[in-house]
């Protein structure tokens, strides 16, 4: 970027760069980010805390004990739209490994990091810092490493070992979205298989997208991510040790206390649109500590690229419902969400059928 005197503008530093040049004491203004206090949850309150479901009953238990995880999820779904899975058979040294992977590389000297830093939406491997440094207000406290595992593998040639872990850890994270993403089918009265074979799960995107928090000196000043929705159809997610995702649920906050080695997963927008509103992509957003540095991977994973989510015709008929949404493909709905547009208003509303 140039200034009108022709210097060039140094580029928004990543957020660990900064944090570990300096003691901070207080967060930069570029950083200052205000957060409702009446908007908190209360964390010792035993009703705000997110669904388990057990996933080995899913696919490994008798025909009732899977009807009844089916309904367990359909209440997931549609009173909270965030739950966590235990029991899903992908090792915690696994996680534990690939969490590890990304720390080592964010811990990369910056100039070794410079060659993956692009602004093109879906270059395969992509990392940088904030959200959208060009066009965004404030800057938020993270940094992200954002690399495409399906539907063609991509990987870093380093740090050490990244390829190896990521691959098996892409694999696995996908086995278990897709026994989600057929238990949710079933949930809603369609073929297991319905939503995969309508959004061309084969093709389907699923991105391995590591966050990076530093500590902060002031959490409650600074924001890693404010409140947004997922793109895709689910997301699963892991951390560290260090907790930090919030979700709004009936109009509070309220911190995901997951359990260690459980996946966290939401439903995305694509799946708000394909169920017409039935299970809600929900807000959610990821706060700061000042304790230790935090990371998180969400895996996100949607449709093909090239596939527009329309509302399902079979549920729309037995509802009785008119469809909410027009369509438009996952890629195009990706950039708007990652453009200017998705600053006016969710991104969602731009797709609504407008009743007159
Ligand atoms: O770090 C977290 O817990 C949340 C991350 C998140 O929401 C995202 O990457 O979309
Ligand atoms: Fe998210």
């Amino acid at each position: 970027m140039e200034a009108s005197n022709g210097h060039e503008i140094p580029k928004v530093a990543s957020i660990k760069t900064l944090a570990d040049s300096t003691t901070f004491t207080v967060v930069p203004s570029e950083y200052a980010y205000t957060k409702n206090p009446n908007e908190q949850g209360d964390a010792n309150d035993p009703e705000h805390s997110i669904p388990i479901i057990d996933f080995s009953l899913l696919t490994s238990g008798s025909p009732d004990q899977r009807a009844k995880v089916i309904q367990e999820l359909r209440r997931a779904c549609e009173e909270w739209g965030f739950f966590q899975v235990t029991n899903h058979g992908v090792p915690k040294s696994l996680m534990q490994s690939m969490i590890d992977a990304c720390h080592r590389f964010f811990d990369l000297p910056e100039e070794e990091k410079k060659e993956f830093q692009t602004r093109n939406l879906l270059d395969p491997i992509k990392c940088g810092t904030s959200f959208n440094v060009d066009i965004e207000k404030v800057h938020l406290w993270r940094d992200y490493l954002k690399v495409i595992a399906h539907p063609e593998f991509n990987s870093l040639y380093k740090p050490a070992g990244y390829r190896e872990v990521s691959l098996e850890f892409s694999k696995r994270t996908r086995e278990v979205a897709t026994e989600i993403l057929r238990g949710i089918s079933e949930s809603l009265g369609l073929e297991a298989d319905y939503i995969a074979k309508a959004m061309n799960w084969d093709r389907g995107l699923q991105i391995l997208a590591a966050n990076y928090y530093p500590v902060c000196p002031q959490p409650d000043k600074a924001i890693g991510i404010p409140p947004h929705t997922d793109h895709g159809l689910v997301t699963l997610l892991i951390q560290n040790e260090m907790g930090g995702l919030e979700v709004k649920h009936k109009d509070q906050w309220v911190l995901v206390n997951a359990a260690p080695g459980a996946f966290v997963v939401n439903i995305g927008d694509q799946m708000q649109i394909l169920t017409n509103d039935k299970y809600k992509s929900i807000w959610h957003r990821a706060v700061v500590n000042n304790k230790a540095t935090r990371i998180s991977i969400a895996v996100p994973h949607g449709p093909s690229l090239d596939t527009p989510a329309l509302p399902i015709p079979e549920f729309l008929e037995r509802e009785g419902q008119a469809p909410k949404y027009i369509g438009m493909t996952y890629e195009k709905f990706m950039e708007l969400q990652a453009g200017p547009a998705a600053y006016v208003k969710p991104c969602l509303d731009y797709l609504r059928v407008k009743h007159n």
